[in-house]
């Protein structure tokens, strides 16, 4: 059983995003040291972009050795490649395109102009064979322990592309499913599941907006991961809620980051 979940509340979304992006260096750095690589899952949505756009921006990204990281993303929006809505797109615009990573480490989805044309259950079982493929045998099975995943969140509680009471709620073989009719635009995705995503090491949870705040006081006082997908996105080590002071303004007494 994964640990207790912690949270720790920033007192603007622009201080979360710089926080977060700290955060980031210090975890990728470590862990390079500590084993010459690292891996992290991307998310989508406007907190996650933020955190990158803050990273772009700060000096501390050079301690990073970019050549050694492998990018992964929790989610992709199945959509043309120049698509505005791709993630893949706009996490390049605001950090993969500005810094020296491997391109044969930035594991992208496939987009709907892409080799499986638009066939998005094709591209999540490749996207599945880029997991296993990218497993190690430390990993036991065919999900690499990623050290840390970023993961957004609705308001209704979804995470990643998993939204309550759809199919990818309730599966439990595969690492990788095409998600449609999403209640979140575009309709169609390609989403890691709930087994894919408790493989990661740490899970970070990162969101702002009073619009959450329901959904992230439900996740945290135990609600079901079906009605609630946000729930179920746990870390083996770790799950960490990182929000900003309306995103936690229904947890109660925790501690804001400065104390405001
Ligand atoms: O592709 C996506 O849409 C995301 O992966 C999704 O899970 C997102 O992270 C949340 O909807 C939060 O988005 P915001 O941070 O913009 O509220």
């Amino acid at each position: 059983m994964s640990p207790a979940p912690e949270a720790v509340v920033y007192a603007s979304p622009d201080l979360l995003a710089a926080a977060c992006a700290a955060r980031l260096v210090t975890k990728i750095v470590d862990t390079q040291a500590a084993k010459g690589s690292a891996s992290v899952v991307l998310t989508g949505g406007g907190t996650g972009i933020a955190i990158l756009e803050q990273l772009r921006t700060s000096p501390a990204r050079d301690a990073i050795d970019w050549s050694r990281l492998d990018l992964y993303w929790g989610d992709e929006r199945f959509v043309p490649a120049d698509d505005p809505e791709r993630n893949e797109k706009q996490a390049r615009e605001a950090l993969l395109d500005h810094v020296p990573v491997d391109p044969a480490r930035v594991h992208a989805m496939a987009a709907s102009d892409g080799e499986f044309g638009d066939d998005p259950d094709a591209a999540a079982a490749a996207y599945a064979e880029v997991l296993a493929a990218n497993a190690a045998p430390e990993d036991h099975g065919d999900v690499p322990t990623f050290d840390v995943m970023l993961l957004g969140l609705g308001g209704e509680g979804h995470t990643a592309s998993i939204f309550p009471e759809s199919p990818a709620a309730y599966e439990n073989e595969r690492s990788v499913v095409a998600v449609r009719n999403c209640p979140k635009p575009p309709p169609t995705r390609v989403s890691l599941t709930f087994r894919a995503i408790r493989s990661a090491a740490e899970v970070w949870l990162v969101t702002t907006g009073e619009a959450k705040a329901d959904a992230v006081a439900l996740a945290m006082s135990g609600a079901g991961e079906v009605q609630l997908p946000v729930a179920g996105a746990r870390g083996r080590r770790r799950t960490l809620w990182l929000l900003d002071t309306t995103a936690a303004s229904k947890l109660g007494d925790v501690p804001v980051s400065p104390r405001v």
